[in-house]
Parts: structure tokens; C-alpha cells; sequence
């Protein structure tokens, strides 16, 4: 069974319009997809084509006009309350801004420890001892705990918003554009810790991007979504390297390098 299966979502948002109907138009059309047990799923397109939307549906944040989101089996939407709270907890999320995701009035001890109060409350020293290693876990340092947003800078902020995401352990996390505002340097460091979480504690990912690099570099499959549907998906990211699709050759064309002695071979 997969761990989650998108069956034939479609979704539009109501525009508003004075004197008249609110009118919806699709900005999900007929979209399916599964992600297994441990696997990355890269989702790609361009800005618009309702890659965060259907990150949104998937979390259980905006309830699709048709088709259905199976968590674990369990249709997300049609879930009794208590289940739909267990549910959440196997299911994060870290999206691409680290500052507007946290309360700057928060310490990283009261960030990271917030679903472990909602949901595992434990001794006050199992719950620091707990945050503590959470945030060793994601590369920084206990006494960390007591530092406030300002206090960090933005890769490191992020790490905070990861430490959070993985403090119930759960079973997936949708990343969404979790690495887009970082520095080269430091993107490739948090691409490079998410990979050893994924492996070492069995995680499953859904990548939301634009960047084929980060994609390849983290998915196992990758899929691209084109004004609201799932154009190309590809269970194997070498293969989908080869596909003759546009949006995909284009995607690979965008990953030559961009200095034209070294894209053309010459190291002269
Ligand atoms: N809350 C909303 N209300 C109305 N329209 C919305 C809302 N959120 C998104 N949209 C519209 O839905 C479409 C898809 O947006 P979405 O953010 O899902 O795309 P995306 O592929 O994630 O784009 P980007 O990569 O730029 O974030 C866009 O036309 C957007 O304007």
C-alpha cells in the first residue's frame, strides 16, 4: 500500500466578483499520484502551475472539490476528527520562508517543542532532553535551545523549522520550496541533511520546486505539474532525464552549465 495516494484531485479557488457568481476555475485538473514508504517524489513546474495548491490538499489545508487524498489508507477528508489528528502528526510541513514559519517571540525551545506539547507532553527534562536532541539531530547545537529567530541565520533558521517538522516523527513531510531562499552553499548543506534523515529515519518527502538540480539531487521520482495537471511523472529520475517531453528537455537544458566555455566541452 503507498503511503499516499492522490486519486483524480481537481481544485479551483472561488474568485470574487461584485454583483455576480463566485466563479471557480481549476487550478487542479484530474491529478493523481502516489508516494511509497522512504521515497522522495520531486514535484517541478513553473510558478503558477499549482505545485503548493495541491501541497495544501495533501497536508489537508484545502479540501479538493473532487477526488480523494488516501493517507495510510485513510481518506483524509472523510476522516473522522481523532483520526484526522493522528493523521497530522505523521504528515509536516517546512515551506520555503524559515522567518514568516516561526513566532519571532518563540525561542527554538519553544518552536521545535510545540507539536511535542500538543501531542507527546513529557517531563520538563524528557521535553528539553528531547529538544536538545532534536536539535543535534538537524546540526546544531543544544545550548541553541534558549536563541530566538533574530539569533539565527536563515539556513540555520531552517534547520529549526526541520527539527519541528520531525519532532513527532513522522511519516512524510511536504517540502515546499524548503531550500529556495538559501545560498548555493547552503542549500546544498540542507538538501545534504534532509537526504541523511529521509535514510535514517524512513522518511517519505513530497519536494515542491522549481530547481531540477535540487530535485535530482534529493527525489527518487520526479514529476512535473503543468497549468494543473501532472504532465510527466517518472518513478525513476535517471530516466526521467531522458524523456523527450518539452517540459522536461527544457528542465534539462536548464541544468547545463551556464558558463559557455563549459558548456561547450572547452576547459581551455
Ligand atoms: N488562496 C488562493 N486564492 C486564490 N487563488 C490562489 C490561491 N492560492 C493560489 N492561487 C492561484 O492558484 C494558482 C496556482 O498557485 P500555486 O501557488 O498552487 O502554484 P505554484 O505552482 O505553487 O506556483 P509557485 O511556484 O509560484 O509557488 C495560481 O494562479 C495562484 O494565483
Amino acid at each position: 500500500m503507498s503511503l499516499l495516494h492522490v486519486s483524480h484531485v481537481t481544485h479551483g479557488y472561488s474568485a470574487f466578483r461584485l454583483f455576480r457568481r463566485a466563479k471557480r476555475s481549476n487550478v487542479l485538473t484530474d491529478v493523481s499520484l502516489s508516494i511509497e514508504p522512504g521515497q522522495c517524489l520531486g514535484l517541478l513546474g513553473t510558478s503558477g502551475a499549482g505545485k503548493s495548491t495541491l501541497g495544501k490538499v495533501i497536508l489537508g489545508l484545502e479540501k479538493p472539490q473532487q477526488g480523494q487524498v488516501l493517507f495510510q489508507g485513510v481518506d483524509l477528508y472523510a476522516a473522522h476528527a481523532s483520526d484526522r489528528n493522528k493523521l497530522r502528526r505523521d504528515l509536516q510541513v517546512v515551506f520555503q520562508d524559515c522567518y514568516s514559519s516561526v513566532n519571532p517571540r518563540m525561542n527554538a525551545e519553544q518552536i521545535i517543542g510545540e507539536p511535542l506539547l500538543n501531542y507527546e507532553p513529557l517531563s520538563k527534562q524528557e521535553h528539553i532532553r528531547r529538544v536538545e536532541e532534536l536539535l543535534e539531530i538537524v546540526g546544531l547545537h543544544p545550548e541553541d535551545r534558549s536563541k530566538y529567530p533574530h539569533q539565527f541565520s536563515g539556513g540555520q533558521l531552517q534547520r529549526i523549522n526541520i527539527a519541528r517538522a520531525i519532532a513527532l516523527k513522522p511519516k512524510m513531510i511536504v517540502l515546499d520550496e524548503a531550500v529556495s531562499s538559501l545560498d548555493m552553499v547552503t542549500q546544498s548543506d540542507i538538501l545534504a541533511l534532509l537526504c541523511d534523515l529521509k535514510t535514517n529515519f524512513g522518511l517519505s518527502y513530497l519536494f515542491i520546486t522549481h530547481d531540477i538540480k535540487a530535485a535530482y539531487h534529493i527525489s527518487d521520482a520526479l514529476a512535473v505539474m503543468e497549468q494543473g495537471k501532472l504532465a510527466v511523472y517518472c518513478a525513476d529520475k535517471e530516466q526521467f532525464m531522458g524523456l523527450q517531453h518539452p517540459s522536461v528537455q527544457k528542465l534539462v537544458q536548464s541544468m547545463l552549465p551556464e558558463h559557455p566555455r563549459l558548456r561547450s566541452g572547452r576547459e581551455t
